[in-house]
């Protein structure tokens, strides 16, 4: 019996890393299965196990330690099935930009509420900084200021020049670390910049992936300086989507909760309630107008029936 790490999923085996450094390829039995979750694969990479080695230097997956949180894709919008894609995510990095392309703020507001459901620590990542004009800057900042207040690290970097890389490098060591952003904001240069030397095997990963590769179970974490991974897989834009009532949405904005303790209604849902903390917070600017608009946004979506359409 050894325990260790799945850092590699290619849908039919897994690599394990062992606590002593060994990669060893390991099935599961056809009977085991995870209590409580339809998914279509139950050991995704980040999952810890416990391993029993076989005469051949193979081994088979036996035990699953329980997951501090995991991320999943349905199998196909009507089906209730689920593919986890990665579990035990100690972190996601949202890169974004403010222009090149422009990156909402109401996506980066969506993309913080799952996260928040999720149990995911977000950081974001403001690329290409080498682009921007004085207005554009000064924007940077005031998007830098909302979101470092409100308890989300922020980092401001080029990918392109190689700025702002170590910061980068620091906030991953000992962490499983998930990037992701609009497509063009600049994740595979980043990538390429923090792991120089995988630089072939990201090359790899995007031709499996125009193969079609991202439609079936593989997904990979890569070993970054100091303990930590990323997970590099193809296709993954976010999370999975999750179903709420209208009251609990507002527990997934860190701010707006905070005052909907002082609300009049436990119910309210901070739109035209009267006695609302919330309002009154954005009238006297504690709250911000962007982070109200985006949390509206995200009600208006839920009654048109188009929450789920959005990820
Ligand atoms: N000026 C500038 N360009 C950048 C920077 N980072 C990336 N780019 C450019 O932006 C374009 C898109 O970068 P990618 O790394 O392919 O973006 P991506 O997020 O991986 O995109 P997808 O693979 O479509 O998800 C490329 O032409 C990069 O060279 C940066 O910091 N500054
Ligand atoms: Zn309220």
């Amino acid at each position: 019996m050894e325990k260790g790490l799945v850092i590699k999923n290619t849908g039919s085996w897994y690599v394990v890393k062992t606590e002593d450094g060994k990669q060893i390829e390991c099935k599961i039995k056809g009977n085991f299965r995870l209590k409580g979750i339809r998914s279509t694969n139950p050991i995704a990479v980040g999952d810890r196990v416990q391993i029993a080695l076989n005469p051949e230097g193979t081994a088979f997956i036996t035990e699953i330690e329980d997951r501090k949180n995991y991320i999943i894709r349905r199998a196909s919008n009507l089906s209730k099935q689920s593919h986890i894609i990665a579990a035990n995510l100690d972190l996601c990095m949202l890169v974004v930009t403010v222009n090149y392309p422009e990156t909402s703020t109401i996506f980066i507001d969506r993309f913080l509420a799952s996260a928040e459901a999720y149990r995911v620590p977000v950081a974001l990542v403001f690329n290409k900084t080498d682009l921007y004009s004085e207005d554009e800057l000064r924007y940077l900042e005031g998007l830098i200021h909302l979101y470092t207040h409100i308890g989300y690290p922020c980092f401001r970097i080029s990918a392109l020049n190689n700025e702002g890389i170590n910061e980068i490098k620091e906030e991953l060591k000992g962490k499983i670390t998930l990037f992701s952003g609009h497509s063009g904001v600049g994740k595979s240069t980043l990538i390429n910049a923090i792991l120089p030397e995988a630089h072939l095997k990201t090359g790899e990963i995007s031709t499996a992936h125009n193969k079609g590769m991202h439609t079936t179970t593989f997904s990979e974490m890569f070993p970054v300086e100091g303990e930590g991974y990323i997970i590099d897989t193809p296709g993954i834009k976010g999370f999975g989507t999750f179903d709420m009532k209208d009251e609990e949405v507002s527990h997934y904005f860190k701010e707006i909760f905070e005052f909907s303790a002082h609300c009049k209604y436990g119910n309210c849902t901070h739109r035209h309630e009267p006695g609302c903390a919330v309002r009154e917070a954005v009238e006297n600017h504690y709250i911000s107008e962007s982070r109200y608009a985006s949390y509206l946004n995200i009600l208006e979506d839920r009654e048109e029936g188009k929450y789920r359409a959005a990820y």
